[in-house]
């Protein structure tokens, strides 16, 4: 099976639907310091995860300055799990773990393989995104799916494949990757409202992802 993580939520409707699509966990985007229609601030970031009911995952998505700055957020937001983008070594990402008390999701650019190694065993789950030069996600692109296959044989840690994935073309990253788990962020929004969620996506995302994981057809 695979698992689902919806990204970048800002409404009440928004976490709603995202719950109701059958979710495993739902990501808020906070303290990013780039622009992102899916910023929220902490305080609202914490307010949407205590929303969230029990056995859905909430993560707090942040881009911190240091291993203190992605405490700081852990400690605003009090998510299940925190997903930290920038250059944290293992042992900054293991004394975040060990400070903030949640399990460390580390993203990176799925052109760094060296480091997703080097991360292994550090962070509890590794995204392999494609990432803009100044380390944020929500890009819309897809990598080398065949690539990220064979990191994610080489690696003990979960791996969660991220980076332009869409209802319509999951099934198939899926079939090729064999993650532990997928993540959508620009994916699954409206056309007209530039960070809101299309809740029929949200549905089709979820459904086209554990499709493909149940029936092993793309
Ligand atoms: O999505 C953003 O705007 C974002 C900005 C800064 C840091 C992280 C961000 N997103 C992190 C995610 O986990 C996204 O879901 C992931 O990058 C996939 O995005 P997309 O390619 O749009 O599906």
């Amino acid at each position: 099976m695979v698992r689902t993580k919806l990204c970048g939520l800002g409404t009440d409707a928004d976490v709603r639907a995202a719950v109701d699509a059958g979710a495993d966990a739902l990501g808020f985007i906070t303290d990013v310091g780039v622009d992102t229609p899916r910023e929220v601030i902490p305080e609202r970031a914490a307010t949407l995860a205590a929303s969230v009911p029990p056995f859905v995952t909430t993560v707090a998505v942040t881009i911190p300055e240091s291993v203190g700055g992605a405490v700081d957020v852990a400690d605003r937001v009090d998510p299940d799990a925190l997903q930290i983008h920038g250059e944290f070594s293992p042992d900054e990402v293991r004394e975040i773990r060990e400070r903030a008390g949640v399990d460390v999701i580390v993203a990176l650019d799925a052109d760094e393989p060296d480091r997703a190694r080097d991360l292994d065993g550090a962070a509890d789950a590794l995204l392999v995104d494609s990432l803009s030069d100044d380390g944020a996600g929500g890009t819309g692109e897809t990598h080398d799916w065949a690539a990220t296959r064979e990191l994610r044989e080489a690696l003990s840690t979960p791996l969660v494949l991220a980076g332009g994935l869409t209802p319509k073309n999951v099934a198939a990253a899926v079939e090729t990757v064999d993650p532990f788990a997928v993540d959508v962020a620009s994916g699954v929004e409206r056309a007209d409202e530039p960070g809101r969620k299309a809740h029929d996506a949200l549905r089709a995302f979820v459904r086209e992802a554990s499709r493909t994981a149940e029936t092993g057809t793309a």
